[in-house]
């Protein structure tokens, strides 16, 4: 299986006529299996909007998305929900835990809700995967803002999708915390590109130079169209870069 995922012209407008707002025109963009990508752009540039119909949580208004070989445009809701369930993790900036299960059984969920009697040691592989394996019976009001964050991350990965989706997720975490959990993103990419176990695809949209600093590469958006890239990025290549941006837009 192609596990590349694939956005071809991919255009987006939200409303109609007088109100109509063009947030993607016409991108294209391929994330392969063992890339980790920041996306960055100035605010109101289409990020949000390219994550979500990347993701398959919002529908594009043309191009095609596809996912693990799969055109996300010819399938119907029920479809698309089953793979967003089993071929798709998401976090964002906001963890999102159930505050009355316990780590394990937040990290559990997605299983139990594709009907999928959990083995413990998947859920202690994901927990592992994350740094986190000793606080399995944790609530998530007894862990840090930086370990439910992990729990997050690790409750997206415990159904092995093909990709990852993030937004913002560190945003409401401290500079040594989100560096910690950028730095554990990152290495899950690079242990599964090297035959280890992990997530082979992150798509992360910041606002932060120092956070895509952590990718392999960081995209540019700016009214709604891909207006560059920088490979293995630095803070101060990022930084530079927006300042340009920002001034044109
Ligand atoms: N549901 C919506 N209805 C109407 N317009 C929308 C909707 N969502 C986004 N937009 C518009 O689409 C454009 C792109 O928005 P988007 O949220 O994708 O940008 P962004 O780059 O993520 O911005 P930010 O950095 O500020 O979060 C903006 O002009 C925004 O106002």
């Amino acid at each position: 299986m192609d596990e590349t995922v694939r956005l071809e012209a991919l255009t987006k407008t939200y409303g109609a006529g007088d109100n109509a707002v063009t947030a993607l025109r016409g991108v294209t963009l391929e994330f392969p299996p063992g890339s980790f990508t920041a996306i960055m752009g100035p605010s109101g540039s289409g990020k949000s909007t390219l994550l979500q119909c990347a993701a398959g949580l919002d529908r594009p208004s043309g191009g095609r998305v596809i996912v693990a070989d799969t055109d996300l445009s010819v399938l119907d809701e029920t479809a698309l929900t089953l793979l967003r369930r089993d071929r798709i993790g998401f976090v964002f900036q906001s963890f999102n835990l159930l505050p009355s299960l316990t780590a394990a059984q937040n990290v559990a969920l997605p299983l139990r809700l594709a009907g999928v009697r959990p083995d413990p040691e998947t859920i202690s592989q994901a927990l592992r995967q994350v740094g986190l394996e000793g606080r399995a019976n944790h609530r998530p009001g007894e862990l840090s803002g930086g370990q439910q964050q992990r729990v997050a991350i690790a409750r997206a990965l415990v159904t092995k999708p093909a990709v990852l989706f993030a937004d913002e997720p560190t945003g409401a975490l401290d500079t040594m915390t989100s560096r910690d959990l950028l730095r554990t993103l990152r290495g899950l990419v690079d242990r599964a590109a090297g035959g280890g176990s992990g997530i082979r695809t992150i798509v992360m949209v910041t606002h932060d130079p120092v956070v895509a600093s952590y990718a392999h590469r960081v995209v540019f958006l700016a009214d709604g169209k891909l207006v560059g890239e920088i490979e293995d990025p630095t803070a101060d290549a990022v930084a530079a870069r927006m300042v340009h941006l920002e001034v044109a837009a």
